[in-house]
């Protein structure tokens, strides 16, 4: 092969990649999705969670906790396909010490995942004592809550 055949192609001005620049070596970079918040995060909502309240964090208590605490039921309650919640009832548990929404179908617990919310307290309240199904699809409709929360079912919600 001629030596003149290894040249590299000639081509435009180099262009620097996306994270070069003034942001080069910051990581997620400024105007990332990514970060918790940032003046530049746009249209994401993501709040800074307290210590000890990270995704990791929530997989770990979910290995360790009893399943029925995170059900906030007592341990004879038969499993959540036998439990039947009615609007009424479900209506009684919209403090921050005993919330419950309803998400397809399915009523959750969710009094040991509000700290862990990633969209804040404030946001994941407004689906207490209801059916937050509409609300939660509106903000993330690729979240897998019943993978999220399949230990926090309390039973299956009769209109
Ligand atoms: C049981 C119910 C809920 C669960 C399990 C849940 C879970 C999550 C998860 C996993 C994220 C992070 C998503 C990501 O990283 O892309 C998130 C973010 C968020 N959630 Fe929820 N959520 C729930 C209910 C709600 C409700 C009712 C609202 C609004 C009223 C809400 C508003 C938000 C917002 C604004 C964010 C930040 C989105 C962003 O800008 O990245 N969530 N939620």
């Amino acid at each position: 092969m001629k030596s003149s055949n290894l040249k590299p192609p000639v081509s435009g001005p180099i262009r620097t990649p996306p994270s070069g620049g003034a942001n080069r070596g910051l990581f997620p970079a400024p105007n990332s999705a990514q970060r918790a918040s940032s003046s530049l995060s746009g249209p994401r909502h993501k709040v800074a969670l307290k210590p000890g309240y990270s995704p990791l964090d929530w997989a770990q208590l979910n290995r360790t906790q009893p399943k029925y605490k995170l059900r906030g039921v007592d341990p004879t309650t038969p499993p959540a396909q036998f439990v039947k919640i009615t609007k009424e009832e479900l209506k009684k548990h919209k403090s921050e010490q005993d919330c419950w929404t309803c998400i397809n179908g399915k009523v959750f617990n969710i009094t040991p995942y509000i700290n862990f919310h990633p969209g804040g307290v404030d946001e994941i309240m407004k689906c207490a004592g209801r059916d937050g199904t509409a609300l939660f699809n509106k903000y993330h409709s690729w979240v897998n809550a019943d993978r999220m929360l399949e230990n926090c079912i309390v039973g299956i919600y009769v209109h």
